[in-house]
């Protein structure tokens, strides 16, 4: 068995906005999604999670909290990848573009969804409505799901 990718995701919401930024390069380039990416040795998954928003947008969230967990399978690949889903609503510092990402504030009703990784479409109403998720998705390629299991959760 092989022990899953350890990853973070930070989605800032504020009243009847998102942050999203535009991924320029690397894995989901091209494609608007929260900020994030991999879990150093050292630091936790939460440590992590303001790392990367603070390395790809330069704002440092207060108080992340964990909102979501999502599992990938790539047909063909044995490493899973495992998603850590934070939100935050407060943040010190101004959203700037980085290397990795450019920095968009989104209407909550007009999420990019065709621009975006195809499961978030499933999940993302549920982080809209303040609830917690646990999710599997299993892909073939970048783009087509082969199998989808996602439930709400009270507690992650
Ligand atoms: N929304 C979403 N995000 C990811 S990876 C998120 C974590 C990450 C990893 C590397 C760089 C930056 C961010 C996904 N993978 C498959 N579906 C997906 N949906």
């Amino acid at each position: 068995m092989v022990a899953n990718k350890l990853l973070t995701l930070v989605l800032i919401r504020q009243c009847n906005r998102v942050l999203l930024g535009y991924k320029k390069k690397g894995f989901g380039v091209g494609r608007w999604n929260g900020f994030g990416g991999k879990v150093e040795q050292g630091e936790t998954i939460q440590q992590a999670a303001a790392r990367e928003l603070h390395e790809e947008c330069g704002v440092e969230a207060h108080s992340l909290e964990e909102i979501g967990l999502l599992k990938f399978e790539f047909v063909g690949d044995p490493q899973w990848l495992e998603v850590h889903v934070f939100t935050a609503d407060t943040f010190k510092g101004e959203p700037t573009e980085s290397e990795e990402m450019r920095p968009q504030w989104y209407n909550i009703h007009s999420i990019p969804f065709n621009d975006m990784w195809p499961d978030d479409k499933y999940w993302f109403p549920i982080f809209l409505k303040g609830a917690k998720f646990s999710g599997y998705f299993k892909f073939e390629g970048h783009n087509n799901i082969l199998k989808t299991e996602l439930k709400e959760v009270e507690k992650l």
